[in-house]
């Protein structure tokens, strides 16, 4: 299979089908098709993409600086190379619950397998950090309404509603809103940045609708195993910023070396090599339609 051969429809039924299943499904952050590609080689159940990643991309801190079109663009490019469901962050919406309605048709179009929507206030912030605001319960819940109208372009897109009540009105305020959001609609709660276990089992406890949880680093939420998140009941976890934030690290750090000793010769053996990014863009295969497209021999 050279190219994927699964239509956004499908990838969307696909992932009804695997939260039917009870299984916890695991959905790593992606930036770039590549990455995506990666994660799909690893046989994850799907993809992530997050907002912070495009921002920060970008140039930018996570507070609401990209646009719907950028962020749709992005989603397109990321979700078109797998077969996997896509899941894209967009934030606040983009504006007043019609411009929600929009954001989520443009996530339709562009073959994303759903998205998730939150109540902060803008400027937002990372979830994970304090001082956050958010807005009224009734506010969210036109926005919810208005994301799942969007859904008349394709009812298996998956509608995700995101509160960041827990560090601002507490708990109890969280699963209240949690169930309204699911009352109008929302098919998955996201819970931001709980901050214990008990939590985690009081929210698993109170809501009926699938549950995804964010295993983001340096948060608020302590990086429970995959088993642990199973056994609390979650249904679908992300990584939202882990592969980036260690191509970063990476990078920098090859970037340092080559200043400090005048050449990369030493850490080569951290790189990607040649022969493992051609297998994975699949060099060899593309022979199908030219003979001369591969036909040389790789160093080891
Ligand atoms: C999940 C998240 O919304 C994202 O954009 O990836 C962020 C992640 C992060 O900043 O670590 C979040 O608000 O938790
Ligand atoms: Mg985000």
């Amino acid at each position: 299979m050279l190219f994927p051969e699964c239509t956004p429809n499908e990838k969307r039924k696909n992932l009804r089908v695997a939260l039917k299943t009870g299984k916890l499904l695991q959905f790593p952050g992606s930036w770039s098709p590549l990455i995506s590609m990666a994660i799909e080689k690893q046989n994850f159940d799907g993809i992530y993409i997050s907002g912070s990643v495009i921002s920060n991309d970008l140039g930018y801190p996570d507070i609401g600086m990209t646009t719907l079109s950028e962020v749709a663009q992005r989603g397109r490019q990321i979700a078109r190379t797998s077969i996997l469901p896509t899941i894209i962050d967009i934030d606040t919406g983009f504006g007043e619950p019609m411009n929600v309605t929009r954001s989520v048709q443009e996530m339709i179009e562009m073959g994303l397998a759903g998205c998730h929507i939150e109540d902060q206030m803008n400027p937002k912030r990372c979830g994970h950090l304090d001082g956050k605001s958010i807005i009224g319960q009734e506010e969210m819940l036109r926005k919810v309404k208005a994301a799942v109208h969007g859904k008349k372009l394709d009812k298996n897109f998956f509608i995700i509603a995101r509160t960041d009540a827990r560090a601002t009105e507490g708990l109890d305020k969280a699963i209240e809103r949690a169930k309204a959001y699911v009352d109008a609609g929302a098919e998955c709660i996201f819970i931001e940045a709980l901050e214990n276990e008990k939590e985690f089992e009081l929210f698993r406890k109170a809501i009926s609708a699938p549950l995804l949880v964010n295993m983001t680093e340096f948060g608020k939420s302590k990086l429970f195993t995959y088993n642990q998140l199973s056994n609390l009941g979650y249904n679908i976890v992300i990584y939202p910023v882990t592969a980036f934030r260690l191509a970063m690290k990476a990078s920098i750090d090859g970037l340092l070396e080559i200043k400090n000793k005048g050449t990369q010769e030493e850490i080569l053996g951290k790189m990607q090599h040649r022969k493992d990014l051609y297998s994975l863009t699949k060099y060899e295969d593309y022979n199908e339609f030219d003979q001369d497209i591969f036909n040389f021999k790789l160093k080891n």
